[in-house]
């Protein structure tokens, strides 16, 4: 994706939206052989009820750290501090254990990851996948109800023939059936607020053009928000309504994504725009 028309602007009746993920201060450092490194940098970052955020940022930047030290997802040679990390109906997560964070995620917070058969079980049916989920957060939902509930999911998500997959094991996938298939498990308990990290890496383009007019229409009709990982400024123009650009495990800047794209303040953001090759502009190839 390289087309920078941005989305539309928020409506004037979302002028003072509901904060659903406030992080203030986030910091993470990882112990490795060669010493400690600090990823993450006293990272902010707020988002708003209906709205896609975008994380941008080249690699390394440390946008998945970001969003996997909010979920508590790194291992054990990690620390994660923030002055707190609010989440709407949930209050301040920033103190909770590993295991109450096995509570927040799936119900209150989804996550689509950037490789779908890394997030699938290889050895259970996708059917039993569904159930697990179930039985992890206690719902009480019967083996029977779960597949209906699935079955609905996978329809939902554009599955045909949902019945087939939920039947069948992840290699059997391919890697846009797969991403459907975790982005209908990671909205199956309802979760309001989504994290998606680069969820279409690895898929054609036209594969990809889907997977997110999917997820963007899981915020945009059933009232949810997004955070939105992605190092494609294209992506951002399209989909988000506001953006944080990360440089170095920092924000460096953060706005509407209208102002950022047209008005960028900080270099490293006025370099990241400047480098999209616009529509007719001359490419140097070497022949
Ligand atoms: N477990 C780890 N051990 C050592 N370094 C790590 C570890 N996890 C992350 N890092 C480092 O932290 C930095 C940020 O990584 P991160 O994956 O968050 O970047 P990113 O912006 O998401 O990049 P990408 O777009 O390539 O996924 C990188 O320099 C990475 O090498």
């Amino acid at each position: 994706m390289s087309d920078l028309s941005v989305a539309p602007l928020a409506s004037a009746a979302e002028d003072v939206p509901e904060t659903v993920l406030d992080v203030r201060n986030l910091a993470v450092s990882i112990r490795t052989p060669d010493g400690v490194v600090n990823p993450v940098k006293g990272v902010d970052l707020s988002v708003r009820k209906g709205e896609i955020l975008g994380v941008v940022g080249e690699s390394g930047c440390g946008k998945s750290t970001t969003i996997k030290g909010v979920l508590k997802l790194l291992g054990p040679n990690s620390t994660v501090t923030a002055d707190r990390i609010e989440l709407a109906g949930h209050g301040d997560i920033s103190g909770h254990s590993v295991k109450q964070m096995r509570g927040v995620r799936g119900r209150a917070v989804g996550f689509v990851v950037q490789n779908p058969f890394g997030s699938l079980n290889p050895i259970y049916t996708i059917e039993r996948q569904f159930y697990e989920l179930q039985k992890a957060h206690g719902t009480g939902v019967s083996k029977r109800q779960s597949r209906d509930i699935a079955l609905a999911m996978l329809d939902g998500v554009g599955i045909v023939r949902p019945e087939r997959v939920l039947d069948g094991y992840a290699h059997q996938l391919s890697g846009g059936m797969a991403q459907r298939v975790v982005i209908a498990l990671a909205t199956t308990l309802s979760p309001p607020l989504l994290f998606a990290d680069e969820p279409t890496t690895g898929l054609d383009a036209t594969v990809q053009a889907q997977i997110l007019d999917l997820i963007s229409g899981l915020v945009r009709d059933e009232g949810r928000s997004m955070l939105l990982v992605t190092h494609d400024l294209g992506v951002i123009a399209q989909y988000c309504q506001r953006v944080v650009v990360m440089y170095g495990g920092e924000v460096v800047e953060e706005g509407s994504v209208h102002d950022v794209m047209v008005t960028p303040t900080h270099p490293y953001t006025q370099k990241l725009i400047g480098s999209v090759p616009k529509p007719g502009e001359k490419l140097n190839v070497a022949r």
